[in-house]
């Protein structure tokens, strides 16, 4: 399976499970992979033939930015349907970093793999 992936995309929301962090932005880091065929791209040189990753990170910073979360479970979780739903990808992986949320760590987040195969 070939890969169009997104790394270290940034996103300044609210998200947070505690009263202080509803009250500010924090910055989130997607790493995002999405499973498809390039072959055809790759002969014809068209984009339209591919996944567009500028259409995606905007796509994915309007969705995170729309709504305030809790859990950045939630934020994983709904970036991977939105990349399921609107682009022709077979599987997604998503990481979701909250670098700062621990102070003695470089970084926390979560990953999680979703498929379309698994939707139907
Ligand atoms: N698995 C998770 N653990 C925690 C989360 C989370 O989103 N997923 N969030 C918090 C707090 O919001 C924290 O980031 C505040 O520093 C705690 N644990």
């Amino acid at each position: 399976m070939d890969i169009v992936f997104i790394k270290q995309l940034a996103v300044d929301t609210v998200i947070g499970v505690y009263d202080w962090e509803k009250q500010i932005k924090q910055r989130l880091l997607l790493d995002l992979e999405l499973g498809c065929d390039l072959t055809r791209a790759g002969r014809s040189d068209e984009l339209r033939h591919t996944l567009d990753y500028a259409v995606i990170s905007e796509r994915v910073i309007a969705l995170i930015t729309a709504q305030p979360l809790e859990l950045i479970e939630s934020v994983a979780e709904r970036v991977a349907e939105l990349l399921l739903s609107e682009f022709a990808t077979q599987d997604v992986k998503v990481t979701v970093y909250k670098p700062g949320a621990v102070p003695a760590a470089q970084t926390v987040g979560v990953c999680i793999r979703r498929s379309r195969e698994a939707l139907s």
